[in-house]
């Protein structure tokens, strides 16, 4: 979710000494970009769906506001939070996904990374329509180790966040969520390129800002 969160962009995910579940495989860390027209507006939460993940109390619509004092607390353990990025780095993601009665979703390319997790493509197995909703071809996985820092209470600060703020304008639909291994996942509709992405990847527009700029400063 772009722009809900400040502060550092790194990952801090930590390898616990816990089993890895069956299913969960190194995944080889892909560059990219997401490159599918966006669906925004309204997200749901299909807080229900995720049977083995969190309930209502943890992060569903009844919560009541934003715990911003203990996401400040956590990022203030700088020595903490570098032994996190360093032990993370070789923590297994799942190969394929499924949370409660979703799709079974396969892994795909990096998105992108963002300050407390990373985000790939989940490119569903079997069936799918379209490129947004819950039966949607390909939707974002969300992923954060459940030892990360945004995640020191349970499951993920944010998904109070993205339950707080569901159905605002430019918030992907959230359509599952749970825990998987060690790692907790959103499952949401596929978000276009950021203004970000477009300025480094499209010539035309460049050239088109610093027009504007030269024309007007002078
Ligand atoms: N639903 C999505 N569809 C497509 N790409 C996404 C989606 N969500 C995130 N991304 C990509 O993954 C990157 C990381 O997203 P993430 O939400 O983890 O972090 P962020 O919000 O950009 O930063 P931070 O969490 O540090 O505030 C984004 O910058 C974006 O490029």
């Amino acid at each position: 979710m772009p722009d809900l969160r400040g502060g550092t962009r790194r990952s801090k995910r930590i390898n616990d000494n816990q089993e890895s579940p069956a299913g969960l495989a190194p995944t080889a860390r892909r560059g990219g970009a997401a490159g599918r027209g966006r669906g925004r507006g309204r997200r749901a939460m299909n807080q229900d769906d995720n049977a083995k993940l969190v309930g209502p109390s943890a992060c569903g619509r009844g919560c009541t506001g934003v715990n911003l004092p203990v996401r400040q607390g956590v990022e203030k353990s700088a020595e903490r939070l570098v032994a996190v990025e360093e032990e993370g780095s070789t923590s297994p993601l799942p190969e394929r996904v499924q949370l409660g009665n979703s799709p079974v979703y396969k892994l795909d390319r990096k998105l992108g990374k963002g300050g407390f997790g990373q985000v790939y493509v989940g490119r569903r197995i079997s069936g799918g329509v379209g490129c947004t909703g819950p039966d949607a071809f390909e939707v974002a996985l969300k992923l954060e180790h459940r030892n990360g820092k945004g995640c020191s209470s349970g499951p993920p600060y944010e998904w109070q966040v993205y339950s707080t703020l569901n159905g605002c304008y430019g918030l992907p639909l959230v359509h599952h969520k749970g825990q998987l291994g060690d790692y907790y996942i959103l499952v949401m509709d596929m978000l276009g390129p950021s203004l970000w992405d477009v300025w480094n990847s499209n010539n035309q527009m460049y050239e088109a800002v610093l027009l504007y700029i030269s024309l007007s400063l002078f």
